[in-house]
């Protein structure tokens, strides 16, 4: 581990001096104690930088990527907008490609992903997306009935929210993306029905590790995709790291290469039968339809196996990382019954008895104060992304410090949405710092500290799409359920690709009388 020290620019060094600190990364450790530091880096990276007091810090991998991690907001919206000094090429996700292809996440050719990302964005604008409100209430209604029979059954027994949202969101990415149901929800409310449970793996790390790829058929009502995420997720994370002999050093990586080999069946039965339903099968304003009305109008960006790859990255960008922001959420909402009750009130008045049925998010927002304002905190807290991952193309010099051509240099949205010097109370989930009355004070620095989809040319495509499915589906549960703290219990973080969590997300949930 070791601390970018402030150099002065005229000697522009490429040393950094040596930190002595309590934080571990994989440089020399064995393979159990590999894969436990690699979920908990970003926590103990942001606390070592807070307590040098670090503009950024080195950490070298296994000791072959000089690898740096970036929490000044300058640094990190510069880092982000260039794409010539600090590209995609060389980073960990070209160890992905039997997975994400060159799906727009993974691309690292700058003209082909504008090009691909050209067609792709008038399906995600915001007037696009707010299409979907109906599909995004259809699903919040569908969970909270799981939910919902949850505590029927046993209103004492604490609840892993976090599994639950996981499989709405994976149904809402099917339905809006691709026209398909994937059934995650309907999988587990037929479960819970036998009688047999669902959620108790947790979904984290030690769920990902397991590598447990169900035999059920692909896009049937008993197939679980959830549990062919959980095998393909953690091999996925540790392969970023470019570790050697990957198929000796990576535990559960033959469920990742299985995995795979499911997810693509799945998605060319999602193909075909979308072919197979002919010009009326692409008039569902599904994403896929989108692309598939792009390639027979002769766009020729959009192949057969470009479709396959943006189809992987939805699955993957649109699914882990929305379910992670709303059962965050809901874990915060469980121990702030205030801030709880305030957003019931909001999803009451605007919802009545139906869903807001094509409701912008811009309309949303401004109904929704509180509600909105709970969103862009938990992702303040707890970003999906906790770092993304850029390579320099040549020595370069950022914020005064001297780094190597080929270095790895992570923005952090984990480390620069809490960092003192932006954020008043940094470590406090204090939804009303959104509120604009308390602005000036709360959040002074939003505008560049605050930044969970990233930025610049390589930003997340689907922020509009998640916000408004995150707007809505709250909505929808707050209005039925209210959600309990669990005494005693305190989520750990961990990461599993996705910010994720130890033990789930446990509440107490329970129907609010109407
Ligand atoms: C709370 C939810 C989400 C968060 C926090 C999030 C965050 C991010 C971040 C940080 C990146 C940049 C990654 C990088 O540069 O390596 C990204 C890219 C991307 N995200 Fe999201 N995302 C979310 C939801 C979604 C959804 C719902 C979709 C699709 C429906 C999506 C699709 C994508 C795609 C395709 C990219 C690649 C964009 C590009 O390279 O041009 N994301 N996201």
């Amino acid at each position: 581990m070791r601390l970018c020290a402030k150099q002065t620019q005229a000697s522009l060094p490429l040393l950094h001096s040596p930190l002595s600190s309590t934080v571990t990364h994989p440089q020399k450790g064995h393979l159990f104690s590999l894969t436990s530091n690699t979920t908990t880096a970003f926590r103990n990276l942001e606390q070592a930088m807070r307590a040098a007091d670090a503009r950024m810090m080195g950490v070298s991998v296994l000791g072959r990527r000089e690898t740096v991690i970036l929490r000044h907001p300058d640094d990190c919206a510069a880092v982000s907008r260039d794409q010539e000094t600090y590209g995609k090429a060389n980073t960990g996700w070209r160890h992905l490609e039997r997975w994400l292809g060159r799906g727009l996440v993974a691309e690292s050719d700058v003209a082909h992903h504008a090009a691909v990302k050209e067609v792709l964005l008038p399906a995600f604008k915001a007037a696009s997306v707010k299409g979907f409100v109906p599909l995004f209430a259809e699903v919040g209604e569908e969970l909270a009935d799981l939910i919902e029979g949850a505590a029927a059954k046993d209103p004492s027994k604490a609840y892993d929210v976090r599994n639950a949202c996981r499989r709405a969101t994976l149904d809402v990415i099917g339905k809006a993306a691709f026209g398909f149901n994937f059934g995650a929800l309907g999988y587990a409310a037929a479960r819970l029905r036998e009688g047999r449970g669902v959620e108790e793996g947790g979904g984290g790390a030690a769920a990902g590790s397991a590598g447990a790829v169900t035999d059920a058929q692909i896009g049937d009502a008993d197939c679980d995709v959830i549990g062919i995420f959980d095998a393909v997720l953690f091999p996925a994370m540790i392969l970023l790291f470019e570790l050697p002999f990957p198929q000796f050093m990576i535990p559960g990586i033959d469920g990742y290469f299985k995995g795979i080999e499911k997810l693509d069946a799945v998605i060319a039965k999602i193909i075909a039968a979308k072919r197979v339903g002919g010009p009326a099968a692409l008039e569902g304003g599904d994403i896929l339809s989108f692309m598939l009305k792009a390639q027979a109008a002769g766009n020729d960006v959009i192949t057969d196996k470009q479709i396959r790859d943006e189809l992987q990255v939805f699955t993957l960008a649109g699914s882990d990382t929305t379910a992670a922001t709303l059962s965050f959420a809901l874990y915060e909402l469980s121990r702030h019954p205030e801030v709880q009750e305030a957003c019931a009130a909001e999803a009451a008045a605007l919802l009545g008895d139906g869903p807001s049925r094509g409701a912008s998010s811009a309309a949303l927002q401004s109904q929704m104060p509180m509600l909105t304002a709970v969103i862009n905190e938990t992702l303040r807290l707890y970003p999906a992304a906790t770092e993304y991952v850029r390579c320099t193309t040549k020595d370069v010099v950022l914020g005064g410090y001297a780094i190597k051509a080929g270095s790895f240099v992570l923005p952090s949205p984990y480390s620069t949405q809490r960092h003192p010097d932006y954020w008043p109370r940094p470590d406090e989930w204090l939804p009303e710092r959104w509120l604009p009355q308390n602005a000036k004070e709360l959040a002074p620095h939003a505008d560049k500290a605050w930044f969970p989809f990233a930025q610049g040319p390589r930003a997340c495509i689907g922020r509009y799409f998640s916000v408004l499915e995150l707007q809505t589906i709250l909505a929808v549960l707050l209005r039925r359920l209210r959600f309990g703290r669990v005494e005693g219990y305190d989520a750990v973080t961990c990461e599993n690709f996705t910010l994720s969590t130890v033990d789930g997300a446990l509440v107490l949930p329970a129907t609010r009388a109407r």
